[in-house]
């Protein structure tokens, strides 16, 4: 039977691509798509399509995918309905609490604001700190918004901490490390468990040959 699979687009596109090229995919029309969005393996029974990280979590509960490559930033921050099956170790980064240095709000007294892009993983964060703070959605730029006033804080993602340094803000606490993972759609897993599973072995074997290169 064949398998659809949700890739995200942007950062983890070609760090995914190159993951399934080194495993004896035939990625070739992933990499030279133009506008494409639908696009077949040249050697597996296998369908690819390109999507924004919310929407691969929804097209993969829905089962129009299969299986899907994600964030854990974006797993964390919503959708429960498929299983999360392997961690492919590509797209590393952490989500992190940062301010301007006067402005270490764990200290502060009063009302506290926080700017992010993941409002879920930030209430989160600050319950789990038995933190009353409030929440205000910010779609990108988050590091602005500590430097314009909007608020005192923010959740967002730190990879080389290159736009936080540039920013003038410090990083005050680590939330969690994210990478990329594989997630599959319930009813998929069982209806089509050997080819979920011969996909999840030849990225596995992927992830151990990468691992053992960096030793
Ligand atoms: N430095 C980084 N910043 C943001 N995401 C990163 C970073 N490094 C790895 N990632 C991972 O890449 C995924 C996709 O990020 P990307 O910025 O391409 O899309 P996005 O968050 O939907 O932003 P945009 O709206 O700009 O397309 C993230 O969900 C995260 O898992
Ligand atoms: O630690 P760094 O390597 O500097 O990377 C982190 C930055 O990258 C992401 O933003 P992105 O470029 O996706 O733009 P956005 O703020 O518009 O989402 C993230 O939200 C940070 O701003």
């Amino acid at each position: 039977m064949s398998l659809s699979m949700a890739l995200t687009k942007g950062r983890l596109e070609k760090k995914t691509v190159e993951m399934l090229d080194a495993c004896g995919y035939g990625t070739e029309a992933l990499k030279d798509k133009g506008r494409a969005l639908v696009f077949k393996d040249s050697k597996k029974d296998l369908e690819y399509f390109l999507v924004k990280a919310n929407d691969c979590i929804t097209y993969v509960e829905h089962g129009v995918a299969d299986v899907g490559v994600v964030g854990k930033d974006t797993l964390l921050e919503g959708g429960k309905y498929y299983y999360e099956l392997l961690d492919l170790e590509i797209g590393k980064c952490r989500f992190i609490v940062a301010s301007l240095p006067e402005n270490d709000l764990f200290n502060k007294v009063g009302h506290i604001k926080i700017g992010t892009k993941y409002p879920n993983v930030a209430r989160n964060y600050f319950l789990s700190k038995g933190m009353d703070v409030e929440i205000i959605k910010i779609d990108g730029s988050v590091e602005l918004s500590p430097l314009l006033g909007l608020c005192d804080g923010i959740v967002d993602i730190m990879e080389t901490g290159a736009t936080l340094k540039e920013n003038g803000l410090i990083v005050l606490d680590t939330v969690c490390p994210i990478s990329a993972r594989l997630i599959v759609n319930k009813a998929s897993f069982k209806l089509k468990r050997k080819e979920v599973m011969d996909l999840i072995h030849d990225l596995e074997q992927e992830v151990l040959r990468n691992a053992a290169a960096l030793e």
